[in-house]
C-alpha cells in the first residue's frame, strides 16, 4: 500500500446520462480511439490503452493509466483527451475517482424512491444518483405518450405517465461548495431534483402537505447518502498536499460531526429504508467508530443493521471492516516543549493515563477529543455485538485506487431521538473521575488480570457507571420517530423574515451579520403557476403539447410569479415540497429545468408563441407534442446546421439544408423540434435526438450553444476544428467595426447616424450572445437578433 500510494493516481470517467446515450457515447470512444491508441508506440514501446474497470458493470467505468507526458505528445491521446473534454462539458462524460463511484451503487435506488445526498458537493455521487432516480424515464413516457402501459415490471410506480415519481434532495452547508453543486446539478436537466442549503447534522424535517386538522408529516427518506466531510487521507495520491498536512488530530476532530452527520440522516431515513455512509479516509476513527457509536446511539442492531455488501460489485477487491483499532494521542507537554504519540487501546486506558499524569503534576495535555466512542465497541454477547466486519475498505494497492470506506446501514426498528456527546470528552472525564472515586481497587485488578490487558469500555466499572447515567438521561431527553414533532431545528428558527402569502409568519430576522450559510437565503425564489396560466396554455396549445402532460408544475423565480424570462418545470413531488416548506426557513438554492425562454427580439411582431424551447427540457416535453415538429434524417444537413449559425431561407426556396430547410419553408416563425431518429450504418446516427430549432423569416438557427456545437461535431462527425463554426454573431461585430470606420471617414452626416445605429445593433446583438454564453449553457436568444441585424 505504502508503495502504490507514491505512486500517481490513473486517470479514470464514467459514461453518464441515459443508459442509451452512455452505450451509444462509449461506442464511440471504443470504436474511434481504443483502436488508435492501441496501435501507437512511445519509445519503442506499446502504450497501455483506457481499459474498463471491471468493478463497475457494463463498461461504463475506465481508467488509464499512462504517463501525461504521452498523453500531451501524441496525437491519439491528444484527440480523445479533446473527446473526454468536451464530452464531459456535455454532461455525456463524469470524470470522477473510481472509488467514489461506489457508494450510489450501495444505495440501490429504485426510480420511484425519495432520496437525499446530506453532504452533496461538488456533486459527482448526485449525478449518478441522480441517474438511478431517471432510471430508463424516457422509455416508459415514450411508451405512456404512445397509449402504451409504462409499466415495466419492476415494481415501480410509474402511474406518472411513465414520469419517475422520485425526488433527490442535495445538500451542502458551504455557501461556494453549494454553488458548484447547482453548477454540476444543472447540467443534468432533472426536474426531480432540488439543492438545499443546511448544517446536515441539523438537517429540517422537511413538512409534507395536510388536510386541515390533520396531524403533520414529515418527509422520510427511502435512501440517504451520508458521504461525510472527513481527511481525505485516501485521496493522497491525487491531493499528495494530504501528506505533509495529516496529524492523528484530524481524524479525532472530525469524528463528532461526523456522528451528528450520520445520526440525523438515521432520524430522516424510513423504517426498511437505507443508508451508505462513507468517506474517502482510511482512518477508523472517521469510520468504524463513527458507525458502532451511531448504531449504539440508535439502541443496537435491533434497531439499525450493518448490511452485508459482499455480494453487491463482487468484482470489486475490498476488505472488510475493523473490529480492532488503538486511538493515537499527540499530546504537547508544555513543559518540555515537545509532542509525543501515544496510542491506546481503550477509553480506560485512557483515561487512567489522564489520571495518572494528572496526579503526577506531568506538564502533558491530552487530546479533549478523545472520547469513549472513538474505540472499538465491545459487547458482553454475539447478540450485542455490532458486526463491523460488514463495513467495506478499499485500500490504493488493491486495484490502483483511492482509499475509501463505505457502510450500508438499514434501518430495522424506530430510533430515539437522542442527544449525540459533545466533541470535547470533558463531560466523560468528569463521568469517570466520579465512577472512579466509586470503584473499589479490586475491581480494576480482577478486570485487568481477567484481559491481560486493560478493561475494555464495556467490561469496565467506567463505562457500567457511564451507560447507566446515559440511559437514564436519555430516557429523560428522548422520544421515538414516530413522537409527532421532530425538533424543528434552529435553521427554521434562524431565518429572516418573508412573510407568508397569509401574512401568518410573524417572525422576526435575525440581528447582525449573517453566517456564511445563510447568505444564500431567499436568493432564488420560486413560485409556480396556476394550470390556467393563459401564457402556458397559449404555449403548450401552440407546440400541441397534450393534455395528460401536467400543466401545474410550471415554475417562475422571481418573487411576483411573472413570466419574465425562463419558464420552469419540476417534478410533482418537488413542487408539493417547496410550496410547504418555502417559508419555514428551508434554503432551497435550485430546482427546475428551463422549458422555454422568452424571445424578446422584435417585440412589435406579434408571434404566436414568443418562447423558444430549451435543450435543457426539451426531451421531457417532445413525447407529448404534436405540432411544429421538423426530421432531420441526414447526416448531411445535420452538419450543416451544426456548422452554420444561420443557414439561410430565401423565400425562393433555393436553401442549403436539405430535407430540414424543406420542412420549415411550411412553418411559420417560431420554435420546432428537430427529431432526429437513431439508424444503423456507418453514416447513420448513433442514438435519437431532439433539439431546439427557431424558424426565422430568412434563416433558421439550431439552438445549441458553440461548446455543445462542438462536442456534437466531435462526436458524430469526427470535427476536430473549432473554427468551422460560422460564428455570425464575430462576423457582425468585424463588419459593424469596419463599417463604421469608414462611415466616419466619410463624414457625411446622415450616413454616420445609420451607421452608428446599425453599429450599435450589431453589437448588442454580438454583446447578447457573448452574455449568454455562460457556463449554465443556457441557449441564446439573442442568436436570434444577431440574425435579424445580419439579414
Ligand atoms: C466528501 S465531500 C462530499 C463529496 C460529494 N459527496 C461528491 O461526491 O461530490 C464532503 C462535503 O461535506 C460538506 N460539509 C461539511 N460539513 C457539512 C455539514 N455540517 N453539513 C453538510 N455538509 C457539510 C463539505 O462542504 C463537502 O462539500
Amino acid at each position: 500500500m505504502w508503495s502504490t500510494l507514491a505512486t500517481d493516481l490513473p486517470n479514470s470517467f464514467r459514461f453518464t446520462g441515459t443508459k442509451s446515450d452512455a452505450l451509444a457515447v462509449r461506442e464511440i470512444f471504443k470504436n474511434r480511439y481504443i483502436p488508435a491508441i492501441t496501435a501507437m508506440k512511445f519509445e519503442g514501446q506499446p502504450v497501455e490503452p483506457p481499459k474498463p474497470v471491471k468493478a463497475f458493470p457494463d463498461e461504463l467505468v475506465w481508467d488509464m493509466k499512462t504517463d501525461k507526458k504521452i498523453v500531451r505528445r501524441h496525437a491519439p491521446f491528444a484527440d480523445f483527451q479533446k473527446f473526454l473534454v468536451t464530452e464531459a462539458a456535455s454532461g455525456n462524460i463524469s470524470r470522477q475517482e473510481v472509488v467514489s463511484m461506489i457508494p450510489p451503487h450501495f444505495l440501490d435506488v429504485k426510480p420511484g424512491m425519495v432520496v437525499l445526498d446530506m453532504c452533496a458537493a461538488p456533486g459527482s455521487k448526485t449525478a449518478q444518483l441522480a441517474e438511478m432516480i431517471h432510471g430508463d424515464e424516457e422509455e416508459r413516457v415514450k411508451k405512456a405518450a404512445s397509449g402504451e402501459s409504462p409499466n415495466t415490471g419492476d415494481g415501480g410506480d410509474y402511474s406518472d405517465d411513465g414520469r419517475s415519481t422520485g425526488l433527490l434532495i442535495a445538500n451542502d452547508t458551504d455557501y461556494k461548495r453549494a454553488g458548484m453543486l447547482v453548477h454540476q446539478v444543472k447540467r443534468l436537466n432533472f426536474p426531480n431534483l432540488i439543492v438545499t442549503q443546511h448544517d446536515a447534522s441539523i438537517y429540517p424535517s422537511i413538512e409534507l402537505p395536510s388536510a386541515q386538522g390533520e396531524k403533520k408529516q414529515h418527509l422520510k427518506f427511502d435512501r440517504i447518502l451520508c458521504d461525510v466531510p472527513c481527511s481525505g487521507d485516501g485521496t493522497a495520491r491525487k491531493n499528495p498536499g494530504v501528506w505533509s498536512k495529516w496529524t492523528p488530530k484530524d481524524g479525532l476532530g472530525l469524528n463528532n460531526l461526523q456522528l451528528r452527520i450520520l445520526f440525523r440522516g438515521l432520524h430522516m431515513l424510513k423504517k426498511g429504508g437505507r443508508l451508505v455512509y462513507s468517506t474517502c479516509s482510511m482512518n477508523p476513527i472517521e469510520n468504524e467508530a463513527v458507525i458502532a457509536a451511531a448504531v449504539e446511539a440508535s439502541g443496537g442492531t435491533s434497531k439499525v443493521k450493518i448490511v452485508d455488501c459482499s455480494h453487491l460489485l463482487p468484482e470489486l477487491k475490498r476488505k472488510p471492516g475493523l473490529t480492532k483499532w488503538k486511538v493515537m494521542d499527540t499530546s504537547f507537554d508544555t513543559g518540555s516543549k515537545e509532542t509525543t504519540a501515544h496510542l491506546f487501546s481503550s477509553w480506560d486506558n485512557f483515561v487512567q493515563a489522564h489520571f495518572k499524569n494528572e496526579q503526577s503534576e506531568s506538564t502533558r495535555n491530552f487530546s479533549n477529543k478523545i472520547v469513549p466512542g472513538c474505540f472499538p465497541p465491545t459487547a458482553e454477547s454475539e447478540e450485542g455485538r455490532i458486526p463491523l466486519e460488514n463495513c467495506l475498505r478499499v485500500y490504493p494497492h488493491m486495484q490502483d485506487t483511492g482509499g475509501f470506506f463505505v457502510a450500508v446501514l438499514e434501518k430495522v426498528g424506530d430510533i430515539k431521538v437522542a442527544q449525540i456527546r459533545s466533541s470535547s470528552n470533558e463531560a466523560d472525564l468528569k463521568q469517570a473521575r466520579a465512577a472512579l472515586e466509586n470503584a473499589t481497587p479490586s475491581e480494576f485488578e480482577s478486570n485487568d488480570k481477567a484481559n491481560g490487558e486493560v478493561p475494555t469500555r464495556e467490561q469496565s466499572p467506567l463505562k457500567r457507571k457511564l451507560d447507566n447515567d446515559e440511559d437514564d438521561d436519555t430516557a429523560k431527553r428522548s422520544k421515538t420517530d414516530d413522537a409527532p414533532a421532530e425538533p424543528v431545528v434552529s435553521a427554521v428558527e434562524e431565518l429572516p423574515s418573508k412573510p407568508a402569502p397569509n401574512g401568518s409568519d410573524t417572525r422576526s430576522a435575525p440581528s447582525g451579520k449573517p453566517k456564511p450559510e445563510q447568505q444564500s437565503q431567499n436568493k432564488e425564489y420560486f413560485e409556480y403557476l396556476s394550470a390556467d396560466n393563459s401564457d402556458v396554455t397559449r404555449i403548450l396549445d401552440f407546440f400541441g403539447i397534450s393534455d395528460r402532460f401536467p400543466r401545474d408544475r410550471f415554475m417562475v423565480k422571481n418573487s411576483e410569479g411573472l413570466l419574465l424570462n425562463k419558464l420552469y418545470y419540476t417534478s410533482a413531488l418537488a413542487k408539493s415540497i417547496i410550496n410547504q416548506n418555502k417559508y419555514r426557513g428551508m434554503k432551497f438554492v435550485h430546482c427546475g429545468v428551463i422549458m422555454f425562454v422568452a424571445h424578446k427580439v422584435n417585440k412589435d411582431r406579434d408571434l404566436p408563441a414568443p418562447w423558444r424551447l430549451q435543450n435543457e427540457g426539451i426531451r421531457i416535453l417532445e413525447p407529448w407534442a404534436s405540432k411544429r415538429i421538423v426530421h432531420c434524417t441526414s447526416k448531411a444537413t445535420l452538419y450543416k446546421l451544426l456548422i452554420e449559425m444561420f443557414p439561410i431561407l430565401p423565400k425562393d426556396g433555393a436553401h442549403k439544408i436539405g430535407e430540414v430547410g424543406d420542412q420549415l419553408m411550411k412553418l411559420d416563425i417560431g420554435c420546432v423540434f428537430l427529431q432526429i431518429e437513431q439508424t444503423e450504418g456507418e453514416d447513420g446516427f448513433p442514438f435519437r435526438m431532439v433539439l431546439p430549432l427557431w424558424r426565422h423569416p430568412g434563416s433558421a438557427n439550431l439552438m445549441v450553444d458553440k461548446d455543445d456545437r462542438k462536442a456534437m461535431l466531435l462526436r458524430l462527425f469526427n470535427e476536430k476544428n473549432p473554427e468551422i463554426i460560422n460564428h455570425v454573431a464575430d462576423q457582425a461585430k468585424a463588419k459593424a467595426a469596419k463599417e463604421a470606420a469608414k462611415e466616419e471617414e466619410e463624414e457625411h452626416e446622415q450616413t454616420k447616424e445609420a451607421t452608428e445605429e446599425a453599429t450599435e445593433e450589431a453589437v448588442e446583438a454580438v454583446e447578447a450572445v457573448d452574455e449568454n454564453d455562460d457556463a449554465d449553457g443556457d441557449v441564446k436568444m439573442e442568436q436570434g437578433d444577431a440574425i435579424d441585424v445580419d439579414a
